[in-house]
Parts: C-alpha cells; sequence; structure tokens
C-alpha cells in the first residue's frame, strides 16, 4: 500500500438547527488506504462524507486533497478531481442502459462517443471482476449489478477516492464477497476507499483502519483487524449499552392471520407477482422470511398492510377475511406496518414527528370526536422518542432531518407502542447502529411475548435466525414452506432465497410444520 496522503480534513464543523452534526473533525486517508467510518446512527457520518463529495459546505475546518488546500465547488468538482460517491440509494434510471446512466455523470465530450464508452465500460468492469454489458437496461439488472453500474461510473471518472455508504446492505453474501475483491484490487492499484457500515465484522475483514465518530466528535482510532467486534463496537456505543439480545424460545397461541393462496399482479413493470402465497401466524411467534431484494417483499409487504388488494377471502386476521379492505380496516383491527422504505412511505419527510405520529397512531386515542387532541399526540410522539433513543433536536423536527438509523428507530417505535397483534416489519434493523439493534430486537420480542404475530421480512440472516421460531424464504413471488428454524441452515435457506424449494401445499397450516 502507497503511504502519501491523499485526504486530510482538520476541525471540520458542521450545524443544523438544534444540532452540531459535525464537531471538530480530523479524518486522514492515506493512498490506497481502506478506511472505515464507524459510528452509532446520527454519529455525523453522513454528513461528513456529503462536505467530502461537495453536497454540503462545511460551516468551518479546512480540507487538504493531495497535499493542496481545497474548497470545493459541488459534487462535480468533486468528480473532477477524482472523488466519487456511491449512495446507499442507488441514482439509476431504470428505463436506460447501463452506457446510458453511465454518459448521464459524464462531462459530454467523454459521453459522446457511444461505441467507446460501451468499450470503456466493458473494459473498467472486466479489469475489476464486475462484469457489466453497456446495453442491458437497468430494469434488468439485480441489486448487486445496479451497484456495480454506480461503482464502474466513479472508475470511469479515475476516482482516486471512493465513497461507499454502506454498501454490503443490499447485497447477498457471495455479492459481498465479490465487492471486497474488487476493493481491494481498488486499493492494492492506490485507489483510497472509505467505507461506512454498521456491520463490524465486514469492517475487520476489509479495513486497515477505522476513524469513530460519536456525536460529531472523533473518539478514535484503531486498525479494526487487530480487535474484536465487540471492542469496535464499544468504541462506538459506549459501555452501557448491550451489543445482543438474548431470545428464549416462545409458545405460539391461537391463529392469528392466515393467507390462502393469495394471489397479487402487479401492474409495476418492475415489480413482481405474488403467486399462491400460503400460510399462517399463530399469536405468541416471530416468523421471518428471507429472500434477495426484488422478489416480491414489497408486494407481500403491502398485501398484508391493505394498500393493494387481494381476493376477500385469500387472507384473514382472526377468521375474518380481509384480503379487499383497506389499510384503515387493517389498522382499525390491529395490523401494523413497518416498510423498507422509510422516507416517503414510513413517514412524511416534510413532516414533523409529532404529525407522523398523527399518521397511523391515531387510533390510540390521539382523537376525540373528529378532533385532534395535540397534547396526547406530542405526548405520544416523546415517548417514541424517548423509549427508542431516538436522537433529535425535537419532536418538532422534519421526519428529513433524522438520520437514517434515527428515523428507523422512530417507525418501529411509533408502530410497535400501538400492541399491534400484527407487526409486519421489513428490514427493521437496516441502516441501524449494534446499540439500537438491540433496542429494536427486544422490541420486536416484547410484541412477541405480549402475544402479538410478528412477520420479519429481512435480508440479515444473523438477525432471522436470531430471532424467528419459523421462517422460510420468498423468491420469484412464490413462498418455501415456513420452517422451525432449528430445521434449517444457512446452505439450506440459500438454496431456498434461489428458488430451490419444496412446493407448498394449499393448505397454508400443512405449509407450517410448526402449527402442523
Ligand atoms: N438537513 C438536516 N437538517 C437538520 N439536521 C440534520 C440534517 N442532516 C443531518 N442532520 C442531523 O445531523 C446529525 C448527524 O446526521 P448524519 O446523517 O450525518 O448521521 P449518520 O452518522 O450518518 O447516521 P446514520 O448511521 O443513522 O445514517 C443527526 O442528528 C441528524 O438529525
Amino acid at each position: 500500500m502507497a503511504t502519501a496522503e491523499r485526504l486530510r480534513l482538520e476541525n471540520i464543523v458542521k450545524e443544523y438547527p438544534g444540532c452540531r452534526a459535525n464537531d471538530g473533525v480530523h479524518l486522514s486517508v492515506q493512498a490506497g488506504e481502506i478506511h472505515a467510518l464507524l459510528g452509532e446512527n446520527g454519529a455525523g457520518k453522513s454528513t461528513l462524507m456529503k462536505i467530502i463529495y461537495g453536497v454540503i459546505q462545511p460551516d468551518a475546518g479546512s480540507i487538504t486533497w493531495n497535499g493542496h488546500p481545497l474548497t470545493l465547488q459541488g459534487p462535480a468538482h468533486a468528480r473532477e478531481l477524482g472523488i466519487g460517491m456511491v449512495f446507499q440509494h442507488f441514482s439509476l434510471f431504470e428505463t436506460l442502459t447501463v452506457a446510458e446512466n453511465i454518459a448521464l455523470s459524464l462531462p459530454a465530450t467523454q459521453a459522446r462517443d457511444r461505441s467507446k464508452l460501451d468499450a470503456r465500460i466493458r473494459e473498467v468492469s472486466e479489469h475489476y471482476g464486475m462484469a457489466l454489458d453497456p446495453r442491458r437496461f437497468v430494469n434488468t439488472l439485480s441489486i448487486g449489478e445496479r451497484q456495480r453500474v454506480e461503482i464502474v461510473r466513479c472508475l470511469i471518472q479515475d476516482s482516486s477516492l471512493l465513497i461507499l455508504d454502506e454498501p454490503t446492505s443490499v447485497l447477498t453474501p457471495q455479492e459481498v464477497q465479490v465487492l471486497f475483491r474488487t476493493l481491494r484490487q481498488l486499493s492494492k492499484e492506490g485507489c483510497s476507499i472509505l467505507f461506512i457500515s454498521h456491520k463490524l465484522q465486514e469492517v475487520r475483514d476489509l479495513c486497515h483502519r477505522a476513524t469513530v465518530l460519536r456525536q460529531g466528535r472523533v473518539t478514535g482510532e484503531c486498525n479494526p483487524g487487530e480487535i474484536t467486534t465487540d471492542d469496535i463496537a464499544r468504541m462506538m456505543v459506549g459501555n452501557e449499552t448491550p451489543l445482543s439480545t438474548q431470545v428464549d424460545p416462545s409458545e405460539p397461541g391461537e391463529l392469528l392471520l392466515q393467507a390462502d393462496n393469495l394471489n397479487y399482479q402487479t401492474r409495476d413493470p418492475f415489480g413482481t407477482s405474488l403467486e399462491n402465497i400460503s400460510m399462517a401466524l399463530r399469536a405468541g411467534e416471530i416468523v421471518g422470511i428471507a429472500g434477495v431484494a426484488g422478489n416480491g417483499q414489497d408486494e407481500l409487504l403491502r398485501a398484508l398492510s391493505g394498500e393493494v388488494n387481494v381476493s376477500h377471502s385469500s387472507l384473514q386476521l382472526k377468521g375474518i377475511s380481509i384480503g379487499d379492505t383497506g389499510p384503515a380496516v387493517r389498522r382499525g383491527l390491529g395490523v401494523a406496518v413497518v416498510p423498507e422504505e422509510r422516507l416517503g412511505r414510513g413517514a412524511v419527510p416534510s413532516m414533523s414527528l409529532v404529525d407522523n405520529s398523527l399518521l397511523t397512531a391515531s387510533g390510540q386515542g390521539l382523537t376525540s370526536k373528529g378532533w385532534v387532541s395535540l397534547g396526547k399526540v406530542r405526548e405520544y410522539a416523546s415517548r417514541v422518542v424517548e423509549q427508542f433513543g431516538v436522537r433529535t433536536a425535537s419532536i418538532d423536527s422534519a421526519a428529513t432531518s433524522l438520520s437514517g438509523g434515527n428515523l428507523q428507530k422512530f417507525i418501529i417505535g411509533r408502530e410497535a407502542l400501538q400492541q399491534p397483534k400484527l407487526l409486519v416489519a421489513s428490514h427493521p434493523t437496516w441502516g441501524v447502529d449494534v446499540g439500537s439493534a438491540v433496542a429494536i430486537h427486544e422490541a420486536l420480542v416484547k410484541l412477541r411475548d405480549d402475544g402479538a404475530a410478528v412477520l420479519l421480512i429481512s435480508e440479515d440472516l444473523d438477525e432471522l435466525f436470531q430471532l424467528c421460531g419459523r421462517m422460510g424464504a420468498i423468491c420469484a413471488g412464490k413462498l418455501s414452506p415456513l420452517v422451525p428454524t432449528s430445521e434449517l441452515t444457512i446452505e439450506k435457506l440459500g438454496q431456498w432465497m434461489a428458488g430451490d424449494f419444496p412446493a407448498t401445499t394449499a393448505t397454508p397450516l400443512e405449509n407450517n410444520h410448526a402449527v402442523a
């Protein structure tokens, strides 16, 4: 690894109303170094990355790039200098090809000659072991392939610093291995990498150095390969926060939810139709559904929440057919939902936490005779913030001003405090720090122990194995059997995630070994 200093940040300060997101941050990244940026939710990681990529300007502090002082004018300026960023949420146009998407971020001189650009995409992607066909439409690509487009887009612009914001959260274990091979190769060739992640084992495996942020300040630096994941977690969250959840087995009770040959034909050209989904969920159990993103998880959540309708009797809650009812009816019957998408579906970005509480919790005595009891709504929002450790300037802050992990905690808390009979939660700990993940897991287990059924849709296999009494996988809109977790191995679940599972019977109770 070369040792010249590529990037140096000194005393960076960034203030938002009621919050100092970066409070005198120092960071030094060497050429060819894979440097992790760690910290609990709201620690200021994304703010710092946005400063490095020129999206926002710091209030104070200096940036030195390859030994020269620098004032970034914006992302285009950063790209020109060789700073590339792959965001958590990809910014690709589904209906354009790989090459067309890449051309959009290139200067006109480079974008004009398409055959030259195609050749360059092939050359770069093959060199880094991330095969990509420039002519393919983005909507036909897997999530892992889409991420490759984002990375290749940066590499084509000769990036010498690549910033990756939680890049592995959307990938299968196999895709993670391919990504890591590419990143190691880039590092060997002198490209520096800034890697934000909450997955500490991955940080240990990949990164040369790590800087830890806490409440906007650097609290430590380490060589992650030389210490344990618990040591790293302690640097992030301090000594008081528990690092794992104790999950005792449960005794499932009465039948709560039953899906019987549930079919749903999506109208979204990029969606997945659901085919003959049969399952039964009992009170007092957590049932998991694994799967690679885009295999019908979102459609299943919508069918269960009432955002889309299915045939009347194909879905029953406590024996009542609800397939063609809307979300309000289902909420009234005790169904709560945590969608994967926090902003836009889980919460309205521009609305305060108070107003976002009212949106789904209005049935919790927050209204009376058609009038909103503002005091009660505020009290409810405060309770969510307090009990779920949501870091926010105030309950009047807009949802969009919260860090990703803190907004996730708010949404889970808002739903869990409603004491639902059925909670359907999609990726509940996505982007959440280790301490907060434990708090969320404890909340789900408590709901279970209070007699609710929890359907956990997740790509995090560790989480599924830890929490679920039964589980299975969804692939291409079809659901595998849901079997006791003790009967499953990671390998078998992996096969099921790829669609290689026994056909399910039409009777949901027979499709659930534990309740047969
Ligand atoms: N546009 C904004 N307006 C007001 N406050 C903001 C804004 N952006 C970020 N903040 C606040 O700055 C702090 C740091 O947020 P940031 O997104 O940098 O954290 P993070 O470490 O990336 O967290 P996470 O791991 O949850 O993504 C948080 O308290 C957040 O609420």
